[in-house]
Parts: structure tokens; C-alpha cells; sequence
């Protein structure tokens, strides 16, 4: 983002409050009085008064100062209600930008593919809080930095006046400062940027590990959450420092904006005093514009000033992108639901990276609907993989999967992950009572559909080992034994009710027989059952079997596979051995 987006918010918003900032800037005027007349007086002063021992003159020069301080204060008095005019609907007219933006891109999220996670409500506080922000941060700006502008001004003005040539020494120092400031905002602007979005990030990974704080738990994941919240912590140490770093740019542009002007001044003042004719008195308001009134303009700018531009800067570019993106955004089409669980893989190419080969290349295969598929093969060729692709989990770089003739990607993603049910041969068992576990992807299942699951599975002996389905269940499953695990996943898929339930190797720890009847519960439960096989007793069971041999798969029955396939073959005649 470049700051000209920003700049444009602010000028739209601005572009009624003409009137008062005009206003304004007549008080700044008068504001800034004593600060442009303060070096002539005191020269006056010393000259005409002090240095020509007419006290009474210069003390006159002097209350003719304090005359001066007191129209100022009148003025910056009369300051306040034009600067609240001009920053008050500045705010309202921000938020009425940005909440619009905010529930335009919300209501896209709504009818758009993503899930409306988060809501209006969440993302309108926050872009409101952004607008708040920016009438704060403007009203600090036009409040200080506007102040000491001015009075910088007024003094370079007033020095003008008094000794042009260091007025133009002045001028061109302060000029060359305030370009280089300028040259390197951009620097800092940036690296800014990334500060807040790496605070954003750290809340994002905190927040996700958070929700997930019980699957964490489960799967033993807490040094990886640990450290997904380290990397986002360092990253933005990284940018905190990188950004202190381009703050440094504040030491040369105060010593050329402050400190050369008035070492030139002091140090040619004898010159100055003998070849320019300039009285002692002018070198004393020259010293007293600089110190009293550029320097304290310069120092502000650079100090408070630089980080309320960055703040600035940021913020409206923020509220810039929100205001912009709905009507940037195209609007996209609403997800698609699937009215069949025919599932179809067309011409899948998937490989894990770029430089990998392809575990699987080109492959086609059409399951339908209610269909009991085995899919075998060695170790390797792409078992899990293609499970994992047809659960919508990876996608394929080329080809792609069906759902009822949807491709994957259209389906709305809960429709998805409710329609297909992939269980791993590792058991996903959490900490939580075993209701919980059982249920935990049909929350609602009532107590007599759990005995069912229960029943069909085989898990009714050890749900009574354990005390009954509000008997907790420890992090990482305490006592249950691998193979009873596996079980509480598979009675868990089976009350599922998904349509396409896919078992990845879910019953490696289970006896022939457990396995066998757990199987065979599944696929009477109706919808499409596709088991990785583990023996090839499951093979034997299933109406049709996929063998993956990396080259040429090969779908068939058993029967078919074993007369035709030598290495299908060579696979039962290993499994039985
Ligand atoms: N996350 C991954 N990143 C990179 N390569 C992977 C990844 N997962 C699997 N592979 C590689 O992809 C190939 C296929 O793996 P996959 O697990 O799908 O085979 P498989 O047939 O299920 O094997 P097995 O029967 O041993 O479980 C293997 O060479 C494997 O090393």
C-alpha cells in the first residue's frame, strides 16, 4: 500500500470542513503572533533599550511582547471549537464509510464461499475503533503539530525580517532537513505497517490456538503451538526493531534542521555583526527565533509528529482498503450443495511439491453413491494420499474431485466436512467425557443412537469398563488401548451418518474379527464405505477394489484382481503368509 490511498480518504472526508480549517488557520495565525514578532522585539529591546542603557525602552519592547503572548493565548482560545468542527465530522463521516464498507464485505462473506466466521459486529467495531482513531490521532496532530508549525513558521518569517542571511541559512537547512524526512517516511511508514500487522498476526496464532486449545491437548501439540506463537512473537520483534532502527533517521535531520542553523548563526556572528552591519540585539533575536521557535517545531515534527503521521498513515490506509474492498471485490458465486454423494476423481494429478513426483498422476475413478471400495496396494503408492484427496483435504494440481457432480472446492466446507468422514489410522481421542468423543461429529445424537453406534462397532464392553458414556476420558486417551480407541473413531464415523465415510488403515489395531464387525457395520449403515486396507480380508469384503501400483491403477472385484493382476496376487499371497 502506498500512502496516496490514505491521503485520498483524508482529503474526501475533509473536503466540507473547508470553512472551519480556513478558520483555523486565521487563529493560527494570530496564535503564532508572539512567536513571529518575538526576535524583533527583543532586538528592539536590547538594541534601543538595554544596550543603550534606556531601560524603561526596553522593558516597553518587552511588555509590548507580553501584550503580544496574550493576543496569542486569545487566539489559540479561539482555536478549539474550529478544530473540533473540522475533526468531529470527520469521524462521523469516516464511519459511515467505513461501517458501509464493513457490512458490504460481510454481507459478500455471507452470500459469498467463505463461512461468515467473525460476523458484522466484530469487523464494525474494529474499523469504528479505526475511525476514532483517526479523528484522535488528527486532532492531536492539528492540535501540537500544527502549533509548533506554526511557530516555526512565524520565526523563520520573523527572522526573515530581522537578518535575511541567516533567515536563508535557516530556510535552506530546514528545507534539506524536512526532504530527507520526507525521503525516509516512506521507509518508516512501512516498516510500521509490518509492526502492526505482525501484533495482528500474533493475535491471529494465539487466538486459533486458543479455540483449539483441546484438539492441542489431544494430539500432544503444545511445542508446535508454542512455537507457531514463538515465530509470530520474533517476527515482530524483528519488525519492532527494524522500524527503531529507521527512526534513527531523526538524529541527521535535527542536526541539520536545528542544530547547523544555529551554530552558523553563532558562529558568524562576529562577521555578521561587522560585515552585514547587524546589531548585537538582531544576533540575540536570530538565537531566540531559532531556539524558541524553529527548534521546538523541528524537534516535535520529527519526535511526536513522525509517529503520529506513521499512526496516521497507517490507520487511514487501513480504513482505506475497508472502504475500497467491497466495491473492488467481485462478488462470487453462493456455495454449491450436493443433492447426490456420487464421488468422482477426474484426471487427479497430486504431487507435495513442485519438485516432487507425483504421487498420484492422472487418475480417474467413479464411486457411486453407496458403494463399498478397498483400496489396496504397496506401501507408498498413494493410499492416504488419494483418501486425503477425496476428503477434499489436499488439492490436486490438476483434475479434480466430485461430490454429487460439485467439484470439492464449490461445496460449502460444512456441507463437505459433514458429507465425507475421513479417520485416520491415528485415533483422534481428546480429553472430555466419552459422550463427547462419541459424538463429536453429530453434537446432538441423542443417548439411544449412541447405543447403537456402540453396539454396531463393538464398543459396548468397554464403554462399561469405563463407567458409562459421562466417564472421562484423559488427554490422550489414558487406558484405552489402541485398538479401543480405534474403535470409539470408528463408532464415532458410524453415528456420524456421513454419506462417504473413509477409514485410512482405522482398524490396524483391531483383532481380524473386531475389524470384520466394524466393517461390515459400516457398510450397512448405507452411503459409500472406502477402506484403505489393511488385510486383505477387507478387500475380500468389499464390492469393488482399487489397486494403486504407482504406474497403472487397476479397479476390479477381488476375484477379477487376483486372475488378472500379478502383483494384486503377489499382495493376498503376502497378506496371507
Ligand atoms: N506430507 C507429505 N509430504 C511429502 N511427501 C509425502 C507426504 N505424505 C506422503 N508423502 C509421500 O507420498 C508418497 C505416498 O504416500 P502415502 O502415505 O499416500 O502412501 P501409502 O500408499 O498410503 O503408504 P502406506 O501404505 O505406507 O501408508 C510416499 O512416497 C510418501 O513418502
Amino acid at each position: 500500500m502506498t500512502a496516496a490511498p490514505a491521503a485520498r480518504l483524508l482529503h474526501r472526508h475533509l473536503r466540507g470542513q473547508w470553512p472551519a480549517m480556513r478558520r483555523l488557520a486565521l487563529w493560527s495565525a494570530v496564535e503564532s503572533l508572539p512567536a513571529f514578532a518575538s526576535g524583533l522585539l527583543l532586538a528592539r529591546a536590547i538594541d534601543d533599550g538595554f544596550l543603550a542603557r534606556r531601560p524603561l525602552t526596553g522593558l516597553g519592547w518587552l511588555a509590548a511582547l507580553a501584550v503580544l503572548q496574550a493576543v496569542g493565548a486569545l487566539g489559540t482560545r479561539r482555536i478549539y471549537p474550529w478544530l473540533a468542527a473540522t475533526v468531529e465530522p470527520l469521524r462521523d463521516s469516516l464511519v459511515g464509510a467505513v461501517v458501509t464498507g464493513a457490512l458490504r464485505r460481510t454481507i459478500d462473506r455471507v452470500t459469498g464461499p467463505a463461512s461468515a466466521s467473525g460476523g458484522a459486529g466484530a469487523g464494525i467495531s474494529q474499523v469504528t475503533e479505526q475511525a476514532e482513531a483517526v479523528r484522535a490521532l488528527l486532532g492531536t496532530a492539528l492540535r501540537n503539530v500544527r502549533q509548533m508549525l506554526a511557530a516555526g513558521i512565524a520565526a523563520l518569517l520573523g527572522l526573515t525580517l530581522l537578518a535575511p542571511l541567516p533567515a536563508l541559512t535557516a530556510a535552506v537547512s530546514v528545507t534539506l532537513a524536512l526532504a530527507l524526512f520526507g525521503a525516509l517516511l516512506g521507509v518508516q511508514v512501512r516498516r510500521y505497517r509490518t509492526v502492526v500487522r505482525d501484533a495482528e498476526r500474533i493475535g491471529e496464532a494465539a487466538t486459533e490456538i486458543v479455540q483449539g486449545a483441546r484438539d492441542v491437548v489431544a494430539c500432544a501439540a503444545e511445542p508446535r503451538a508454542a512455537r507457531t506463537v514463538g515465530e509470530a512473537v520474533d517476527a515482530q520483534a524483528g519488525a519492532l526493531r527494524a522500524f527503531a532502527r529507521s527512526r534513527l533517521v531523526r538524529l541527521p535531520v535535527l542536526a541539520l534542521g536545528v542544530h547547523l542553523p544555529l551554530l552558523a548563526l553563532l558562529a558568524l556572528s562576529p562577521r555578521l555583526v561587522e560585515e552585514h552591519r547587524l546589531t548585537t540585539g538582531q544576533v540575540a533575536g536570530g538565537v531566540s527565533y531559532l531556539v524558541t521557535g524553529l527548534q521546538p517545531a523541528m524537534v516535535l515534527l520529527v519526535d511526536a509528529g513522525g509517529t503520529l503521521l506513521l499512526s496516521l498513515a497507517v490507520v487511514l490506509g487501513r480504513l482505506a482498503e475497508v472502504c475500497a474492498e467491497p466495491l473492488r471485490a467481485p462478488r462470487v458465486a453462493a456455495p454449491v450443495t450436493a443433492t447426490s454423494y456420487d464421488l468422482e476423481a477426474e484426471h487427479v494429478t497430486f504431487a507435495y511439491s513442485a519438485e516432487a513426483a507425483p504421487v498420484l498422476a492422472d487418475l480417474s475413478l467413479h464411486v457411486p453413491e453407496g458403494t463399498h471400495l478397498a483400496v489396496v496396494g504397496p506401501s507408498g503408492t498413494g493410499k492416504s494420499t488419494l483418501a486425503d484427496v477425496l476428503a477434499g483435504l489436499v488439492r490436486p494440481q490438476r483434475g479434480g474431485v466430485t461430490l454429487g457432480k460439485v467439484p470439492l472446492p464449490d461445496l460449502d466446507e460444512a456441507q463437505l466436512r459433514s458429507a465425507v468422514v475421513l479417520i485416520p489410522q491415528e485415533s483422534y481421542v481428546f480429553a472430555g467425557t466419552l459422550r463427547e468423543n462419541l459424538t463429536y461429529l453429530r453434537p446432538d445424537a441423542a443417548t439411544a443412537d449412541i447405543d447403537e453406534a456402540v453396539d454396531a462397532i463393538d464398543l459396548a464392553g468397554t464403554v462399561e469398563r469405563l463407567g458409562g458414556y459421562d466417564a472421562a476420558v484423559p488427554p490422550g486417551g489414558g487406558s484405552l488401548s489402541q485398538g479401543e480407541r480405534q474403535l470409539v473413531t470408528l463408532a464415532r464415523a458410524y453415528l456420524s451418518a456421513a454419506p462417504v465415510t473413509i477409514l485410512d488403515e482405522a482398524t490396524c489395531h483391531l483383532h481380524p474379527a473386531a475389524e470384520a464387525r466394524a466393517e461390515r457395520a459400516l457398510a450397512a449403515r448405507g452411503g459409500t464405505l472406502i477402506v484403505i486396507a489393511h488385510r486383505i480380508s477387507s478387500a475380500q469384503r468389499a464390492q469393488r477394489v482399487l489397486l494403486l501400483d504407482g504406474s497403472a491403477p487397476q479397479l476390479g472385484t477381488h476375484e477379477t484382481l487376483l486372475a488378472l493382476s500379478p502383483l494384486y496376487a503377489e499382495l493376498v499371497g503376502h497378506w496371507r503368509t
